[in-house]
């Protein structure tokens, strides 16, 4: 082929680029440009390169992916500093860990938006070309590259409405959002019409796709968030909304009728008073985001770790039922294409929108960071990764958060008029 690799690669040429990929390349070739940590830390650990290697289909259902729109998530700025390290290093490599050897560089991003760029020989669901959108689950390098590589079952096609910028503030939140509603709280599309769910934290990544989600479904959603959120939530369909930030949330929310699910996005002091907002013996579930499992594991090793987090969860449990009928849970992210096809179908549909507060270009990562360091998310931070979506990144620019009373005006005409 004529063109370079990097040419190639952003020309969207599959064909040349299987080939390339497929016949060992030469070194200098199977490289990529990527932001990686050698080591964790703060923000300067984070480093920029083109040498890192490629990542290649080294099984029949991998889907390799040409990264066009990355996004950040708490996550992220928690691996970064080494949360979690101990259980993902013998996630992604049992092997190594049992030989003690060093799991950088480490590419971080969880969310990808992009184009198919090679199948193995076994995936029939997605082929070259598609544009496809797949959150990265923590154990498998990163989106914050100039490829990635997947499984079938984790990837799914893109909403045709969105574009890579708006398609990559999604699928983590999403993923995140339908395992621990679903799988944990027990919610679904045909179950949760009517149900009264309270979201806390409802103005972040998780909280903003999980209003809209339920709002799809038929429930009625109460939201917990700072006064100047009010207008972005309410926009995503919220039916009541608490400002946490005007005196005891708690006996705001105890004023309500009691709620059949809570989806914790906030932690800390929450599980104390939320436990008591649950209409009582009935199977109303709390489901909180905020688990201490990878910490635990982090600082008593994973045996022991596992060990106490289990007793906690199980204590608390046990706590929930015996007080007054209610079921104590956590909830966590986890990979799942089918359930981003529906999400898919929800967004096309105009069900659910993005909703991107900041995006950065590639080479200003680090700075995405520091965004995502300042707290009070209202949505996503996203990274544009691929440069032909640098003209869509500068539209974006003018269609940016910034006006809580325009945006919410704007998001209740467009789910009107879905
Ligand atoms: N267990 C798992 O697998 C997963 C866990 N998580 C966790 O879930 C949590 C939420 O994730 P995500 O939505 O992505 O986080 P974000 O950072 O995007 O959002 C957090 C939101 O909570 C708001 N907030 C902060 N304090 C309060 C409070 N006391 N009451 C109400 N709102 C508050 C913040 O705004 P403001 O401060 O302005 O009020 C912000 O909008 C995080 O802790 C994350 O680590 C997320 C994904 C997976």
């Amino acid at each position: 082929c004529e063109f370079s690799t990097k040419t190639l690669a952003r020309t969207g040429c599959s064909v040349c680029f299987r080939r390339y990929i497929c016949s060992s390349p030469p070194r200098s070739q199977s490289c990529m440009s990527a932001w990686v940590i050698d080591q964790y830390g703060t923000n300067g650990v984070l480093r920029y390169t083109e040498e890192i290697t490629a990542p290649t289909i080294k099984s029949a259902t991998d889907v390799m992916i040409k990264v066009c729109a990355a996004s950040l998530n708490p996550l992220d700025m928690s691996m970064r500093g080494g949360y979690g390290s101990k259980l993902l290093k013998l996630r992604r490599d049992p092997l190594s860990m049992m030989n003690n050897e060093s799991e950088f560089p480490l590419i971080l991003g969880r969310d990808v938006s992009g184009v198919v760029v090679d199948c193995g020989s076994e995936v029939t669901y997605v082929a070259p070309g598609d544009e496809v959108w797949a959150s990265v689950p923590p154990w498998k390098q990163g989106s914050l590259a100039e490829f990635v590589t997947l499984s079938e079952y984790e990837v799914s096609h893109k909403p045709k409405l969105l574009s890579h910028i708006e398609a990559a503030s999604i699928p983590y939140v999403a993923n995140t959002a339908l395992s621990a509603l679903v799988n944990t709280g027990g919610l679904c599309r045909d179950s949760a019409s009517n149900k009264r769910v309270l979201i806390t934290g409802g103005s972040g990544g998780v909280g903003t796709f999980s209003i809209q989600l339920l709002k799809a479904w038929g429930a009625h959603v109460t939201v917990t968030c700072s006064q100047n959120a009010e207008g972005l939530v309410r926009g995503l369909g919220a039916d009541e909304v608490v400002d946490y930030t005007a005196g005891d949330v708690a006996e705001q929310l105890e004023k309500m009728e009691r709620f059949d699910v809570i989806l914790d996005g906030v932690g800390g002091d929450t599980e104390q008073w939320a436990l008591g907002l649950l209409k009582p013996w009935s199977g109303a579930k709390y489901v909180t985001l905020v688990t201490p499992l990878l910490f635990s594991m982090d600082s008593m090793g994973l045996f022991g770790g596992a060990i106490n987090a289990g007793v906690t969860l199980h204590n608390k449990a046990i706590q929930g039922v015996l007080s007054n009928g209610v079921f104590y849970r956590w909830g966590f992210y986890a990979p799942d294409g089918p359930a981003l096809d529906e999400v898919s179908r929800l967004v096309d549909s105009g069900k659910i929108l993005p909703v991107v507060e900041a995006h950065f270009p590639f080479t200003q990562v680090p700075q995405a960071f520091l965004k995502l360091e300042q707290g009070h998310a209202r949505g996503k931070t996203v990274v544009t990764v691929a440069e032909e979506d640098s003209r869509q990144a500068d539209e974006m620019a003018q269609r940016t958060y910034t006006d809580t009373a325009e945006t919410e005006q704007e998001m209740q005409e467009t789910l009107k008029q879905n």
